[in-house]
């Protein structure tokens, strides 16, 4: 079945590689014109000032009570910004010699803080390097002393301080060892750097250097690694300022920078004002669920849905068939999505996990197809459900990206109103999609990976966030869909349980019914009522299906009394009969096969259709039911061969005796030769064959057949009418027709069916020879001598009874009891003589006849 929309389905598919070609293309262009003209044509490589980390003022220590040391700076300094000296421990085995090298380190005052003198940061870093240095923090000059510099100020829009570095010397490294342990764990302060010379001297110099290792980073294995951050530049200070010690400040041996290997120089252009790609993402993504919706929407309008489980379709393979259906299409589409933004270089595609993108759309999917079967009772209209989808999909993007963006960026608003809103799966769907922008545009810039699993074990995280609250969302709905797409069929079990028992409590409901149900009952009404109670007490091989006093009322509405549709009719079906059922239109036919098939629930009485109940056994009597509908039930997109594949398996046919049916039914209804082609294209006769073609395959043990050969020319309806009698010979056919002729031929037995019930039961001889005991005399004459022509008949045939009279035309019931067939032409011919006849003749009595019969006198029987 779910092959039908195979062509849209690949255009679905393949929506989301024309999208990321057009921008993978647009990208591309965009690289070429933006590519530095002076490097090799997209490599770039990336200069990082050497830098030093520097503790802010706040961080660095100042002497206290608890501490031993009195050399400390005073506390004093941190009231005035930026005034504090940065710490340098030294320790080593010749005290001069130290301090000499250390004060040489240190740069002479520069009053005018120019950049050129940047040496550290105070700002955290994840990278050896921090070629962060320039978004946001401090950016020191460490100097010997700040007497003369000016206060922080703005360079190059870096604010640049001066720090005056100050080393004290300790007798050895445990001692400094023991201090920098105390001020980092009780103070949470940092010293700035610490240096042991050991056996240096002018000779040789020999040092160990002491760095902040408070700054981690997560190893591979997601262990948690002390970063060595920034040593270079201590190192080089330290050498430096032993050369200078030795040689004088004119020598400097200075590391300027340093220089990363060559990299794919890259921005992507910045269309995020306001989130514009995350906008995008999320269309395509959500675009599905209009889709979903509608084809849902569609099956129930075109009563496709109806038909399928009038043929044993249940209800929960129903779900599992259009779940499994959506959820490969949802699939194939997330694949296609990724591929294809990979393929354009989009770093959201590139930079993050594939397994947790993946499964974040594969979780978001699920709940989409959840929302779609919630909804699709809300809609009786596909293309309605398909302009809602629609719109929700575009809303959802637009308030994702002007409204629910900024509230979740918003500290000020509580975490649980957010999380509230992202119940709303479309909310939930953006949510995860900016998380997996900004990482992998995060990732892109600093040239690391974008969001992993583990980053999901942090509590904060958008992403485990909303994966939460859609998986749980998902289930809440498919429980929900599942419970209201199960309701009707609930409500009809317990109404069945109350009227059980209202039977139970009453052997008789007529009580309860209103006194125009109480007519005299036909003799043959009577005894089909009998042979009905008498089969109650017990199975017979002999009948297909019995209807034990089957009702239907329709409750009253706006004011409106009850309509009681079916009154109570007693039916008694053999194996191999056809039965025919006529009537006026609104007698209750359809009301009644409804019940039959099980579209309608009776308000009480059954029905056995092969022993099983109606009432309870209904989803067992599909699988043995055959049903053409009054209105062509089928796909358009289907081929004729392709719907009687569907429901052959339906009816449990498969391999050979499948393919043989199918071929079999076909040739049947002259649909052999264009069995291959789209039912949509097939004539109205056509698809009436095809109808009638899925009633009968799979062997079905009832069929119902609403108005067969509706349309059909003479040809195809005598050709239909052979299959129809063919089939009839091993299974029991309930059929419905306006054509006499039809019932005449086709059906054993034939009941009327008026005001609510069957007013008549029998052969069509059978029936004639009961109602129509007379001769129809038809006679046309001029207009002026009607009365006169009235009175003739009248005169000769005593009974005579005037039934039609237009223009001339005349038509009289002739009791056969009190007329032979031959007085009628003598009469005939002396009339001619008093009056000219312009035509006439006589008839035996139709079915026709006695339908209006019947039909009228039900009409005014009513009280
Ligand atoms: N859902 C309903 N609610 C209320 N009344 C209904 C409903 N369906 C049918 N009826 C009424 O029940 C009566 C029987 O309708 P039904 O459709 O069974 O007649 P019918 O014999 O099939 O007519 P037709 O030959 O025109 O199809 C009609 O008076 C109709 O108006």
């Amino acid at each position: 079945m779910q092959k039908r929309h195979v062509r849209s389905n690949l255009r679905i598919v393949l929506f989301p590689v024309v999208i990321f070609t057009v921008i993978g293309i647009g990208l591309y262009i965009f690289k070429k014109k933006t590519a530095p003209k002076h490097f090799e044509p997209s490599y770039y490589t990336e200069e990082t000032p050497a830098l030093l980390q520097v503790p802010h003022s706040i961080y660095r220590v100042v002497r206290s009570k608890s501490m031993s040391s009195t050399d400390f700076p005073d506390a004093s300094c941190r009231k005035r910004k930026e005034s504090c000296p940065a710490t340098i421990l030294i320790t080593g085995e010749n005290r001069t010699f130290g301090e000499g090298v250390a004060k040489a380190m240190l740069i002479s005052p520069r009053p005018n803080n120019k950049s050129n003198g940047l040496v550290g940061t105070s700002r955290e870093t994840n990278t050896q390097f921090g070629n962060d240095l320039f978004d946001g923090g401090y950016t020191y000059q460490v100097q010997s002393n700040c007497l003369n510099s000016s206060p922080p100020s703005m360079d190059n829009y870096i604010d640049v301080a001066c720090v005056e570095g100050l080393p004290l010397w300790r007798m050895s490294y445990s001692e400094i060892n023991n201090e920098l342990y105390k001020v980092l764990i009780s103070y949470f302060l940092f010293l700035f750097q610490a240096y042991d010379f050991q056996n240096s001297s002018t000779k040789g110099f020999n040092v160990n250097i002491g760095y902040n290792s408070t700054y981690r980073v997560r190893s591979p294995d997601q262990e948690l690694n002390p970063n060595v951050v920034r040593v270079q530049k201590a190192e080089n200070m330290i050498t430096n300022g032993f050369l200078q010690f030795l040689r004088g400040p004119s020598t400097k041996m200075i590391l300027e920078s340093v220089s990363e290997t060559p990299f794919l120089k890259f921005e992507y252009p910045d269309f995020d004002q306001p989130a514009m790609m995350v906008i995008l993402y999320v269309w395509m993504i959500h675009q599905l669920f209009p889709v979903f919706l509608q084809s849902l929407v569609y099956e129930k309008q075109q009563k496709l849905r109806m038909m399928m489980a009038m043929h044993g379709l249940g209800n929960e393979a129903y779900w599992m068939i259009m779940y499994l259906y959506f959820l490969v299409i949802s699939i194939l589409y997330i694949c296609a999505y990724l591929v294809a933004g990979t393929l354009a270089g989009l770093p959201i595609f590139i930079k993050n996990s594939v397994s947790v993108q993946f499964t974040f759309y594969f979780v978001f999917m699920n709940l989409q197809i959840s929302m779609s079967f919630l909804l699709s009772p809300l809609f009786k209209r596909a293309k309605g459900a398909s302009v809602f989808g629609v719109f929700m999909v575009f809303g959802t993007g637009l308030l994702g990206a002007f409204l629910f963006r900024s509230w979740v960026q918003d500290p000020s608003i509580n975490r649980i109103w957010i999380m509230a809103l992202e119940v709303y799966p479309g909310f939930a769907l953006y949510r995860g999609i900016d998380e997996l922008e900004d990482y992998g545009k995060g990732a892109a810039k600093a040239r690391t990976f974008g969001i992993q699993w583990r980053h999901l074990k942090d509590n904060t995280s958008g992403m485990r966030e909303v994966l939460i609250i859609m998986t749980f969302t998902w289930l809440v709905f498919v429980l929900i869909a599942y419970c209201v797409d199960n309701i009707s069929s609930l409500r009809s079990r317990l109404s069945f349980l109350t009227k059980s028992q209202m039977n139970t409590s009453s052997s008789s409901n007529s009580d309860m019914e209103p006194n125009m149900f109480v007519q005299m009952e036909k003799e043959d009404i009577t005894l089909e009522r009998k042979k009905v109670e008498q089969l109650q007490n017990g199975p017979n091989s002999l009948y297909s299906a019995i209807c034990y006093d089957l009702k239907k009322i329709y409750p009253g509405r706006d004011g409106n009394p009850d309509k009681y549709a079916v009154k109570g009719a007693h039916l008694a079906l053999p194996r191999g009969e056809c039965f025919g059922m006529l009537g006026p239109n609104g007698a209750g036919k359809t009301t009644f096969i409804s019940m039959m098939n099980g579209l309608l629930e009776p308000t009480s009485g059954t029905a056995s259709i092969e022993g099983l109940d109606l009432r309870n056994q209904m989803h067992m009597i599909h699988t043995i039911m055959g049903v053409c509908p009054q209105h062509d039930l089928i796909w358009d997109t289907l081929t004729g061969r392709e719907h009687l594949r569907f429901y052959g398996r339906l009816k449990n046919l498969s391999g050979s005796s499948l393919t043989k049916a199918v071929d079999d039914s076909l040739r049947g209804v002259d649909l052999l030769q264009d069995g291959n082609k789209l039912a949509g294209k097939y004539s109205g006769g056509m698809k009436r064959k095809l109808s009638v073609a899925i009633a009968l395959i799979g062997n079905p043990k009832i069929v119902y057949l609403d108005e067969p050969s509706t349309g059909l020319d003479p040809a195809s309806k005598n050709k239909l009418w052979e299959v129809i009698l063919e089939a009839k010979k091993d299974r029991t056919i309930i059929l419905t027709t306006h054509s006499m002729e039809e019932a005449e031929r086709l059906c054993d037995r034939i009941g009327i069916f008026a005001d609510g019930g069957f007013q008549c039961l029998g052969s069509s001889d059978e029936l004639k020879s009961r109602y129509g005991g007379s001769y129809i005399l038809t006679i046309t004459t001029t207009p002026e001598i009607i009365e006169e022509v009235q009175g003739v008949i009248e005169g000769f045939c005593p009974g005579a009874t005037r039934t039609y009279c237009l223009s001339g035309t005349q038509k009289f019931e002739l009791p056969k009891t009190n007329i032979k067939k031959s007085e009628i032409f003598g009469a005939v011919k002396l009339a001619k003589k008093r009056f000219p006849i312009q035509t006439w003749g006589v008839t035996e009595t139709t079915l026709e006849d006695v339908f209006i019969k019947v039909a009228v006198e039900a009409d005014s029987s009513i009280v």
